[in-house]
């Protein structure tokens, strides 16, 4: 696969007047390849963002290489700034237009034919809204007009920094699917965000950074795999004695509000022996999942 973005080294320290510097990004480095949905997943403060900002050129980076597309984003250039799509802040539309002047707006400036705007409103599902105005919009629906304004462009790379942030269930997975889809018409697609259902969800390799440092980076599968983790069974506590649970446990047990959570390594038999006992009811099995390898390469539990 050919690279579409390459990071090496990158490196940046804030000086605030007023407080001791923050070194935010501390040598990361990465490739993305064409049309690979790539995730940099961590908590807040975590370097994110700013790693994004460099690649996307809107940040001078201290130190390191970034080519995207084979090309420096730093200084703008305008040849690449019309093939890349960068996903804005819902808080940085045009003021007083409807969705259609503001799609339109921003399809004159990448010169786009008028047509665009309806093919794009119809991609994120807003043809239905194209009267409104931009601030009487939900916040799903504002997050899709930031999706659409990074579409208008036709980029070949779509940057987007925590689509989902403050969405509701629903309206999350409603995204992912439309996502999806953007990344299905052949664009490479970079994301940051720290749910780990969401990297699990859409991308095909994810970077958890935490501290300035990416600590891994491979496939959700592989990330997990690599863990070796135990599984867990969970089951009502009152369908088993002492004894049972005693004689049931493997690699360890713990009570929880009226639940019985048993870790083991073979988890095949254990649903068997439970079976047997007659104790199946309110039965939870949870596999190794990215939170229990956020845990492993940091030694801290993940909190969203
Ligand atoms: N302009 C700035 N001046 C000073 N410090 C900054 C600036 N921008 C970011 N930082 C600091 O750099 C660190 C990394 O911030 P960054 O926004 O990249 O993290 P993030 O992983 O995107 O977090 P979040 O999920 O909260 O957006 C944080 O400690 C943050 O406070």
């Amino acid at each position: 696969m050919d690279s579409a973005i390459e990071v090496a080294d990158l490196r940046k320290t804030f000086r605030p007047r007023n407080a001791p510097p923050v070194e935010a990004v501390r040598g990361v480095g990465f490739s993305v390849g064409e049309g690979e949905f790539f995730g940099i997943l961590g908590p807040n403060g975590a370097g994110k963002t700013t790693t994004l900002e460099m690649i996307e050129g809107i940040l001078e980076p201290d130190g390191g290489r970034v080519a995207v597309l084979g090309r420096s984003p730093w200084p703008h250039s305008a040849e690449l700034t019309s093939r890349i799509g960068v996903q804005l802040q819902t808080n940085a539309f045009f003021e007083f237009l409807t969705v259609t002047e503001q799609l339109r707006t921003y399809a004159q400036l990448y010169g786009q034919p008028e047509e665009r705007v309806e093919e794009i409103l119809d991609v994120v599902g807003l043809s239905e809204h194209r009267r409104q105005r931009c601030e009487k919009l939900s916040g799903g629906q504002q997050q899709r007009l930031s999706i659409a304004c990074a579409l208008i462009g036709d980029p070949e790379v779509v940057f987007l920094d925590e689509p989902t942030s403050a969405l509701d269930p629903q309206a999350r997975r409603n995204m992912w699917e439309l996502l999806r889809k953007i990344n299905a018409e052949g664009r490479t697609m970079v994301l940051t965000t720290h749910y780990m259902e969401e990297a699990e969800f859409l991308c095909d390799r994810v970077a958890i950074m935490d501290s300035g440092r990416i600590l891994a980076l491979d496939s959700p599968a592989s990330l997990v795999a690599g863990l070796d983790a135990p599984t867990h069974i969970k089951v009502g506590a009152h369908q088993l004695s002492d004894a049972q649970v005693e004689d049931l446990t493997d690699l360890g047990v713990q009570r929880e509000n009226g639940t019985v959570e048993f870790e083991t390594r073979d988890p095949q038999a254990l649903l068997v022996r439970l079976a047997e006992a007659g104790a199946l009811e309110g039965l939870a099995v949870r596999t190794a999942n990215l939170e229990d390898v956020f845990l492993g390469v940091t030694g801290r539990e993940w909190r969203d």
